[in-house]
């Protein structure tokens, strides 16, 4: 693995330390993230994956355990520091926006921050070009779809020149076509920076472009693996409260129409062509 930027190391908190009934929300969950990676951090409701949030930026400390980054334990003295570096996109793309326009929306941060003005107009363009956004620069919320807003809201968060970008079920409140916009953005960002993406979500098609992923169970990591991994444990995804993406759920019902497929795909493209190249293009 790259050099380290994130990890945990035996992290347990618990909300209520007083109540001893309460079960931790994280329990003894350990892991390590490199320089680049994106990782997605996937369970369903109620396994930990806020909490988890909120223990890698700051927002609450372990009761057990340390969190480190970039190579620190994170602690109150050095947490203003460490946030500078982490850009957050949250899941409701209302609620993110606080500028008049797109631009000034961009801006909000670096004005905050002291950037002269000369470099934070430069920041605000090159920021919403590279998530595709730069002929939107003078247009209000509230003309922006779902997508447009979350891809606004990472202009901002990579104005900051961050050096992780953590998406809190960022694409949780958007429809197919705003998560895709969002997915191919960062997957973009991830081609063009070296940026470290950490994505949460409850969506596991949203974990087929990460590099790694991580999932969360009762508050416990369950299993780390490659998407790839993580997708061939089929019906245990099932069982754990998770939806198959619907490229897997079709695959499962066209083979039991006796329809041979050369694999259960995670992807609707894998899907389409298999059914092309076996089926059709004879
Ligand atoms: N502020 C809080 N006070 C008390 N308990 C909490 C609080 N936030 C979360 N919990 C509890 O901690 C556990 C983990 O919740 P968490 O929100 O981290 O899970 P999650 O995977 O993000 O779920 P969701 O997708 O529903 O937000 C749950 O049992 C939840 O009820």
């Amino acid at each position: 693995m790259k050099a380290e930027i994130i990890s945990l190391q035996d992290v347990t908190y618990t909300y209520s330390e007083e109540n001893t009934n309460i079960k931790p929300a994280i329990h003894n969950v350990s892991f390590s993230i490199g320089e680049s990676e994106w990782v997605a951090i996937v369970g369903h409701n109620g396994s930990g994956k806020s909490t988890l949030a909120r223990l890698m930026n700051g927002l609450l400390f372990p009761q057990k355990g340390k969190v480190r980054i970039f190579g620190e334990t994170l602690t109150m003295e050095n947490l203003w520091e460490t946030r500078s570096k982490m850009g957050m996109v949250f899941q409701n793309p209302d609620n993110q926006f606080v500028g008049a326009t797109v631009q000034d929306d961009v801006a909000f941060a670096l004005e905050n921050n002291g950037i002269p003005f000369e470099e934070m107009v430069e920041r605000v363009r090159r920021s919403l070009a590279k998530v595709n956004m730069q002929d939107f620069m003078n247009s209000e919320p509230h003309h922006l779809s779902g997508g447009q807003k979350q891809r606004v809201a990472i202009a901002g968060a990579i104005a900051m020149q961050p050096r992780i970008l953590l998406l809190d079920e960022a694409t949780s409140m958007l429809d197919p076509q705003g998560k895709e916009e969002v997915l191919s953005t960062v997957r973009q960002l991830r081609e063009e920076t070296d940026l470290t993406v950490i994505s949460i979500t409850h969506d596991l098609e949203e974990t087929l472009l990460a590099d790694r992923v991580i999932m969360m169970n009762q508050g416990e990591k369950y299993v780390e693996d490659t998407p790839k991994g993580i997708f061939e444990r089929g019906q245990e995804l099932v069982d754990l409260g998770l939806d198959l993406p619907f490229a897997m759920k079709m695959s499962k019902l066209i083979k039991a129409q006796g329809i041979s497929l050369i694999a259960e795909h995670m992807s609707e493209e894998e899907l389409v062509n298999d059914l092309w190249t076996s089926h059709f293009n004879k």
